[in-house]
């Protein structure tokens, strides 16, 4: 059966019950709600768990093989940002209740409960942590575009908030596709120079004389083939702000000369003989290890130091499961309005499976995935699990099987360039098996996958890119425009 749920909450379940009949069915109950769910049979399993991951609500047995449920009760309560706890109880004892209530409970359930109980029980919860959340000072901020809804993102949020309040240089960490890009842009759109320009440089995609020019600018004739003036980037982003991605790979001599501009906001164009100034806002990205290249001898210190005025570190999405439906949710209410077909619903299984995926290329990956089950389910008003890619679904299988470890370590992981080929083929074979979709949508995604994959094989590079394609600069740019894609 489909649920998508009216009530649209979102969260993590922790049942801590020895009774595996109770667990087996508050799981399948929670998963049918939408809910991320995980179950466990003792006190000290459930607190341990608790100590290392966040959930939303507990569902928390009171006789328990290794001890009494309501004495933990004091210790949940002190986690930070501590769960809400449901007691759940074969005694219906008055006592008990009491106290659970006195120890700050959400509420005391009575088993067997009626299951509309139970939902309403922890709809009503959820709601409750939800309205909690928005009462924070980042609900100040505009985040129409980043999703986050778990307490890890929520962190993050709260050092954005920070971020954007100041002009202090910040640096953003995390593995490819995290969001680094998109904390950055968010970041510059909630702050006081949201009017200026957010200018962005890939330090990784230019050779180190090319860094130098196009960050400081060159003067006609400063060497062969600067043929006229040229204004840098950091000129540009005058009263904006300037976004360093892969700050990891800057040439050192590059590095000292900008850490000279972070510290006076002057600097001189190659090959002219006056300083000029430009007020502004440094956000430098990388998903490189910095304090390991400094120890290389491959990056300052001094700059390090610097960069991290503020700093934000993007927790990989398989630290933060229950924030994969509320981004599906987003991404596959964008597609559908991008084709024009009714919103889509899902199946229960459909998140059982993105929930046990490990993710290696985060949000990004996931986007992707989504946008294969979108075309994989055609006309079909539903998406099931059987919608996503085999090769995720294989892989989740196997991990359930217990064997994903050894895979992983036999396979490594994949270069963007390898995802995106596998990606590609397994797209095709998807939408081959698959419902058809129409010819239109068709055409238009074989053509984004097309773009991608060319993009990532050709580096960005313009003039291999229009080599292969067969393609002029004009329409190329009008295909990335109408794919939504950037040239790199
Ligand atoms: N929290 C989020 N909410 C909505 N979309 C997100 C979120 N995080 C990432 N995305 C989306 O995921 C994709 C990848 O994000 P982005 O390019 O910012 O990642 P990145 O960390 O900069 O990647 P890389 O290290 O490979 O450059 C983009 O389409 C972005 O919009």
């Amino acid at each position: 059966m489909a649920m998508l749920d009216d009530s649209n909450v979102f969260g993590n379940i922790l049942v801590i019950d020895d009774d595996q009949e109770v667990c087996g069915t508050m799981k399948s109950l929670l998963t049918r709600m939408l809910l991320h769910c995980e179950t466990v049979s003792t006190l000290r399993g459930g607190l341990e768990k608790l100590r290392s991951q966040n959930f939303d609500v507990v569902f928390l047995d009171v006789r328990l093989p290794d001890g009494n449920g309501l004495d933990a009760l004091g210790e949940i309560k002190a986690l930070e940002d501590s769960p809400e706890v449901i007691i759940l109880t074969g005694q219906g004892d008055p006592d008990g209740a009491e106290l659970a209530i006195q120890g700050g409970v959400w509420d005391y359930l009575v088993k067997p409960t009626p299951i509309k109980q139970t939902m309403l029980s922890v709809q009503r919860a959820l709601k409750y942590r939800e309205e909690k959340r928005a009462e924070s000072p980042v609900v100040a901020m505009n985040l129409d575009n980043m999703i986050g809804y778990s307490s890890g993102m929520h962190r993050i949020f709260d050092l954005m908030a920070q971020s954007a309040r100041s002009l202090s240089a910040t640096l953003i960490t995390g593995e490819t596709g995290t969001g680094k890009e998109l904390t950055a842009r968010t970041i510059h759109e909630n702050s006081g120079r949201r009017t200026g320009r957010f200018v962005v440089l890939d330090c990784a995609s230019l050779t180190e004389t090319l860094v130098e020019s196009t960050l400081f600018g060159h003067r006609r004739g400063a060497f062969t083939g600067a043929d006229k003036d040229r204004t840098g980037l950091i000129k540009m982003a005058d009263g904006g702000t300037l976004f360093l991605d892969e700050i990891g790979e800057l040439p050192l001599n590059v590095q000292k000369s900008f850490l000279r501009v972070l510290q006076e906001k002057r600097f001189r164009p190659v090959g002219s003989l006056q300083e000029e100034t430009s007020d502004f806002r440094l956000i430098a990205a990388t998903n490189r290890n910095l304090e390991n290249r400094v120890h290389e001898g491959k990056f300052r210190e001094d700059l390090l130091f610097r960069l991290k005025t503020i700093a934000i570190e993007l927790p990989p999405l398989r630290e933060r499961i229950e924030d994969i439906k509320p981004l599906s949710l987003h991404h596959i209410t964008r597609l559908c309005e991008q084709y024009k077909v009714p919103v889509k619903g899902f199946g229960s299984d459909f998140f059982e499976v993105l929930g046990s995926y490990r993710w290696p290329g985060n949000v990004r990956e996931l986007f992707n995935v989504l946008e294969r089950a979108f075309v994989a389910s055609g006309q079909e008003k539903t998406l099931y699990a059987m919608h996503l890619p085999q090769d995720i679904r294989i892989k989740v299988a196997k991990a359930t099987l217990g064997e994903a470890r050894e895979d992983g370590a036999a396979e490594g992981p994949q270069s963007p360039l390898e995802q995106e080929a596998r990606s590609a083929a397994a797209g095709l074979e998807s939408l081959m098996t698959g419902d058809l979709p129409d010819l239109r949508m068709f055409k238009s995604l074989m053509e984004k996958q097309y773009l991608q994959t060319l993009i990532e094989r050709c580096d960005g590079d313009l003039n291999q890119i229009l080599r292969i394609s067969g393609l002029s600069r004009s329409h190329y740019y009008a295909l990335l425009k109408k794919s939504g894609l950037s040239a790199k």
